[in-house]
């Protein structure tokens, strides 16, 4: 079988308006269907360059196919199953920063470039502070960003028109604002000139967003069989589920460019992402990143299998009902419709969703999207034992071997995962999770309390000394707090 590439799917050429930070599955299997509809229904004529925001990635794999992969988008719409597929043909061009710096930074010179898009991870959205310079290739997303906007705005000697509309999808709170902020200090701490911080901050765009769509990724398990009906090889297809939502909070001038209220697509222009945000983080990604190292360690491979498992689905819908929906200040009978049709997405039959996949960055992940829980319950006074105990299982999972002993495959920054196996190595739990609970990364004295120590440490010790099962069940039946 021939390989997916543009000698057997005829592709236009369009001007590259829009950089994509990232070629994860995520913006693969939302922004560029976008992006490809808006394209295919005549409402823009827009390509896109992606650049691979770390040194290891998938652009190499992406450019043997021209670009092109097929997305697979299933799921229920309206009590109807709905299966589609479709070629994506959007993304035109690909740089590797960290072997094309120069080529990176011609695209800041580019007249046809309007929009940055990027998803890299909750983790990516940082400050770090680094000399930026035209020579070496800054480490960070925000650094890499700073970078080219000073090149664009050197090449345009500041023209105010040349600004861009920067679209970040990662699910921090306003990362638009973040994103901003940080390349304001970035630029500050760079030295660069005052005229080029306020083209930053006043002729760029910046926009806080929030999307939701699952996306499991590249479905290895059913690749055979989709290559064969669909006749080609395809090293990128991507599934995902059809339902779609991203909310846009910033200036109008996003939507003239990206017309997608002309489109049918469900996407909102809002006053205000945040009770969309703290809805859908808290619940849809604060519950798989909380049943992610309780269901992994009871020897489950899949979101779908979790929540069929009556020990994961009690402990689950302890978490969310109990302790997330009380934090969010939005009326309770959305709330528990909300989260009763997530519990529904996740049994999507046609969705095979990798915990191993959730688990990438955990350690950001728990922080903003599960301590949040924890705090905002805290304040009323009340103790998040589910979203603690999921705490407890991220660090026995962060052990790095399942209870049958097989090696589990973290992914995440290695300042954690070299700190994890420092400290498991040690031996001594109430040591760990001390120090665990105290890094200031977390940003919060709460994990320092007492009460909260002392309930880690016992959860930890239950889960390493009596295994996963009898710890949830002790705590689904009330026997723990
Ligand atoms: N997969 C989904 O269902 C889904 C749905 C909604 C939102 N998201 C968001 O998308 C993000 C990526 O998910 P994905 O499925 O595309 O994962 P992925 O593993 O396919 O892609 C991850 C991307 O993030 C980049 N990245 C990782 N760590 C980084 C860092 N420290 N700095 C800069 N870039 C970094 C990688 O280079 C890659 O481009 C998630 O963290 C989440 O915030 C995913
Ligand atoms: O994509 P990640 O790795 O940040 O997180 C895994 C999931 O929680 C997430 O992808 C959800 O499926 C998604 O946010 C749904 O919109």
């Amino acid at each position: 079988m021939e390989k997916l590439t543009k000698k057997i799917h005829k592709t236009p050429e369009r001007p590259i308006s829009i950089m994509q930070f990232g070629e994860g599955n995520f913006l693969r299997a939302f922004v560029d269907d976008f992006i490809q509809k808006l394209n295919d229904q005549k409402l823009i004529n827009m390509g896109v360059v992606v650049v691979q925001p770390m040194p290891f990635g998938r652009i190499k794999e992406m450019k043997e196919q021209d670009g092109l992969y097929t997305l697979f988008l299933q799921g229920l719409q309206n009590n109807e199953i709905v299966k589609t597929h479709q070629v994506i043909d959007v993304l035109s061009d690909f740089v590797n920063p960290y072997e094309e710096l120069n080529k990176y930074l011609e695209y800041g010179k580019s007249e046809d470039l309007q929009i940055v898009i990027s998803n890299t991870t909750e983790a990516g959205i940082v400050y770090e502070e680094e000399k930026l310079s035209r020579e070496v290739t800054p480490n960070s997303f925000p650094g890499k960003l700073l970078l080219l906007l000073n090149e664009r705005f050197n090449h345009f000697k500041g023209d105010k028109t040349k600004g861009l509309e920067i679209v970040p999808c990662e699910l921090i709170d306003y990362n638009g604002d973040t994103l901003k902020e940080i390349l304001i200090k970035l630029a500050k701490y760079n030295g660069y000139s005052e005229a080029f911080i306020d083209w930053i901050s006043n002729d760029n765009k910046y926009y806080n967003t929030l999307v939701d769509r699952i996306v499991p990724g590249y479905p290895k398990d059913e690749v055979e069989k989709l290559e064969k009906e669909l006749g080609y090889v395809d090293h990128s297809m991507v599934k995902g589920e059809i339902f779609h939502l991203w909310v846009l909070q910033g200036p109008d001038t996003l939507k003239a460019k990206l017309p997608f209220d002309k489109s049918g697509l469900n996407v909102l222009f809002a006053d205000s992402i945040v009770p969309y945000k703290q809805r859908k983080v808290k619940i849809l990604n604060g519950s798989h990143t909380a049943l992610v190292p309780v269901s992994y360690l009871l020897g489950i491979e899949a979101v779908k299998e979790s929540v069929e498992d009556p020990r994961v689905s009690k402990f689950i819908k302890g978490f969310i009902y109990d302790e997330v929906v009380p934090t969010i200040d939005l009326p309770q009978a959305d709330m528990h419709a909300f989260a009763y049709s997530v519990i529904e997405r996740y049994s999507n039959p046609f969705v095979h969703h990798l915990l191993l996949s959730i688990a990438l960055n955990s350690m950001s992940k728990y922080k903003s999207r599960n301590l949040p829980t924890v705090l905002d319950l805290a304040k009323q006074g009340k103790f998040a034992s589910h979203a603690l105990f999921s705490l407890a299982a991220l660090i026995v999972f962060y052990r790095g071997v399942d209870e049958k002993g097989n090696k589990i495959p973290l992914n995440d920054d290695p300042k954690f995962i070299e700190l994890f196996e420092k400290l498991w190595a040690k031996n001594d739990i109430p040591a760990l999770v001390k120090e665990v609970l105290e890094l200031p990364f977390w940003e919060t004295e709460y994990l320092k309390n007492k009460e909260v120590v002392d309930y880690v440490t016992k959860q930890v010790e239950l889960i390493v000394t009596k295994g996963m099962k009898y710890a949830v069940d002790q705590l689904i039946n009330g026997a723990e707090k």
